[in-house]
């Protein structure tokens, strides 16, 4: 129930439209049992009335039925177009709510979820929450107002049949719902979960096509796929079933309350303490008033399912992000040089440090390398720097000025930042280019390509710059890729450039080229490079050579030993090939 008072805070900028969607709903029910009611009184008093050759003014019910359906019909509209603005209003502004709080959590804290369950809480947990105003809120508010009101209409006509009728309202109103919303828990939070794994499972299987047909999984794959939606069909059936259930209970329960009114009001008529006409207006109106209570247990059902939703939606929103920011303003670095002073860091539930005691100056201008076997924790260096994670102990300094005296996107600004994992949206070249710099004029758009070398090409393509590139960029080579990613940290213009692997994986002449794109790109900024391999470190000013975390040395290219030397070009061979070098069989 604390998600539920939780949510009710986040509705309140649409609690005027909930109010006004409420009484339209309620005035239509009203309207409609009114139209009912009074169609059965006046039928019977005018038969009454011909039978008994009296004359009787008609005009008074007669305009009370057209005004009822006037407004039964009015209130239905408006009640639907409320409703829905307020529906739509409600859930775009909680995807904006969820999304302001997920992106503080990248990355750090986002790697225990997949990006299916992710885009599952984003997407069909949001929307379950539209259930929870349209057809959990709004028919409880409404049977509330209604039924009060009709009890008390049937206290006026006699205390007896309000009475009989409170409690079939309560019967159907009440004992079902509790019953479908005892019944509709697990399914509803099995469904929640079985929906998300099934994403994720179908991601999962998209993604890894070529791997899973490689090594003949795909079958596997399907199966797992196949029994997840079984798993979610039975349970969505499940609930369909005890909803028609509870539906066929309303009914009885209607006709048990008629046959009871019945039973009650009949004896009052013979005793003149009720007139005919007045025992179809009740009768009518009996069956007419369980259209209040009939959406409630489905409401209640639903309400296992939207509060669930709501646990998954908080359980991310209250997660804390690895690195807060500070309450003050970001300072201005007036210079940019890097220091890292006595960094020491382990990841969560890990069995070792990343990196302990690291030490490490960058004068500003000036180029670093960072050198290492693989998880020697080079890349962990970037998080820190970059603020993605904070360090558990030591300081790095930008300019003179600790990092956690800035917020993270301020910090972030005076960073670019070129890596062998370039991501390319599924946009066009342009769009990709101007996330760096959503100003950048054509012109300079072009210029960061030339001087990237990647101009010509684009050029000769038929659209050019408005070419699309696919998801993660499949229409481009990795060579083509980096280059745009060298482009993009250009146009950013930030004073410190990390470059982590930029020529990984790409062949002798395309690392020729990207090299020399790479050079313009470092003139005159503070450039932080990890690399597996000696031979790229000439253009470096010192390196520091990292092992399992630990700083192994630290001084220009020559402190690189020469037995590392070796071991890093074994490496960087095995990766580049996926093959055992002969010369890492010999050593192992
Ligand atoms: N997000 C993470 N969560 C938990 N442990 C991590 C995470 N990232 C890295 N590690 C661990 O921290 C250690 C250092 O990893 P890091 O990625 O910094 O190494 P690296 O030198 O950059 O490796 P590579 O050259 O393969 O990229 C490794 O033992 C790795 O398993």
């Amino acid at each position: 129930m604390n998600e539920l008072l939780r949510l009710w805070r986040l509705f309140r900028p649409y609690r005027s439209w909930m109010i006004f969607g409420t009484l339209a709903a309620s005035l239509t029910l009203i309207a409609n049992v009114t139209l009912m009611a009074a169609a059965g009184w006046f039928l019977t008093a005018m038969a009454a009335a011909g039978i008994a050759g009296v004359a009787m003014n008609y005009f008074t019910p007669a305009a009370m039925i057209r005004g009822s359906a006037m407004i039964r019909t009015a209130g239905r509209y408006g009640e639907r177009l409320i409703n829905h603005e307020a529906t739509f209003r409600l859930i775009a502004s909680l995807r904006v709510w969820f999304y302001q709080h997920l992106e503080p959590l990248a990355p750090a804290r986002l790697q225990q979820y997949h990006s299916g369950d992710l885009l599952s809480r984003i997407r069909s947990d949001i929307d379950a929450l539209d259930n929870l105003y349209v057809r959990v809120l709004v028919p409880v508010v409404v049977a509330l107002i209604s039924v009060t009101l009709f009890t008390l209409f049937l206290y006026l006509h006699a205390p007896l049949l309000a009475a009989s009728g409170l409690f079939f309202f309560l019967l159907a109103g009440v004992a079902l719902p509790i019953w479908s919303r005892s019944r509709g828990q697990a399914p509803g939070q099995r469904i929640a979960d079985d929906e998300s794994t099934l994403r994720t499972s179908v991601i999962d299987g998209v993604q890894g096509m070529a791997e899973l047909t490689v090594y003949g999984a795909t079958e596997r794959q399907a199966q797992r796929i196949d029994e997840l939606s079984h798993r979610l069909i039975a349970d969505q059936a499940r609930l369909a079933s005890d909803h028609g259930l509870t539906q066929a209970a309303v009914g009885i329960c209607t006709s048990l309350s008629l046959w009871a009114l019945l039973w009650l009001a009949i004896p009052m008529v013979r005793s003149g303490q009720l007139g005919g006409p007045e025992l179809a207006m009740l009768a009518l109106f009996t069956l007419a008033s369980f259209e209040a209570v009939a959406p409630l247990p489905q409401a209640f059902q639903l309400l296992g399912r939207s509060l669930a939703a709501a646990r998954r939606l908080f359980d991310i929103v209250d997660t804390q992000p690895a690195v807060s920011d500070p309450a003050g303003p970001s300072p201005r670095p007036e210079r940019f040089d890097i220091a890292f002073e006595r960094i020491g860091f382990s990841y969560p539930d890990a069995g070792r440090p990343a990196v302990s005691d690291i030490q490490l100056r960058i004068p500003q201008g000036s180029r670093a390398a960072i050198v290492g076997a693989t998880g020697s924790g080079k890349s962990t260096l970037f998080n820190l720097l970059l603020r993605f994670w904070a360090p558990d102990s030591g300081t790095i300094r930008i300019g003179g000025h600790d990092i956690a005296d800035f917020s993270g996107d301020d910090l972030r600004r005076h960073i670019a930042v070129v890596s062998q994992h370039t991501y390319l949206f599924d946009s066009t070249i342009r769009e990709n280019l101007l996330i760096a710099n959503p100003q950048a004029p054509q012109a300079a758009i072009e210029q960061a390509c030339r001087v990237a070398q990647i101009h010509d090409f684009i050029a000769e393509l038929p659209e050019g710059y408005d070419t699309w590139v696919g998801e993660t960029g499949v229409r481009l080579s990795g060579g083509q890729g980096r280059r745009i990613a060298v482009a993009r940290a250009l146009l950013k213009d930030a004073p410190i450039l990390l470059l982590d692997e930029p020529t990984e994986g790409l062949d002798a002449a395309t690392e020729r080229d990207l090299m020399r794109a790479l050079d313009r790109l470092m003139t005159g900024r503070t450039v932080l490079l990890i690399t597996h391999r000696p031979a790229g470190l000439d253009w470096v000013d010192q390196v520091l050579v990292l092992d399992q975390g630990r700083e192994l040395a630290r001084g220009d290219v020559s402190v690189v030993p020469k037995a590392m030397a070796a071991e890093l070009l074994v490496t960087a061979a095995e990766r580049a090939t996926g093959l055992q070098t002969p010369a890492a069989s010999h050593s192992s």
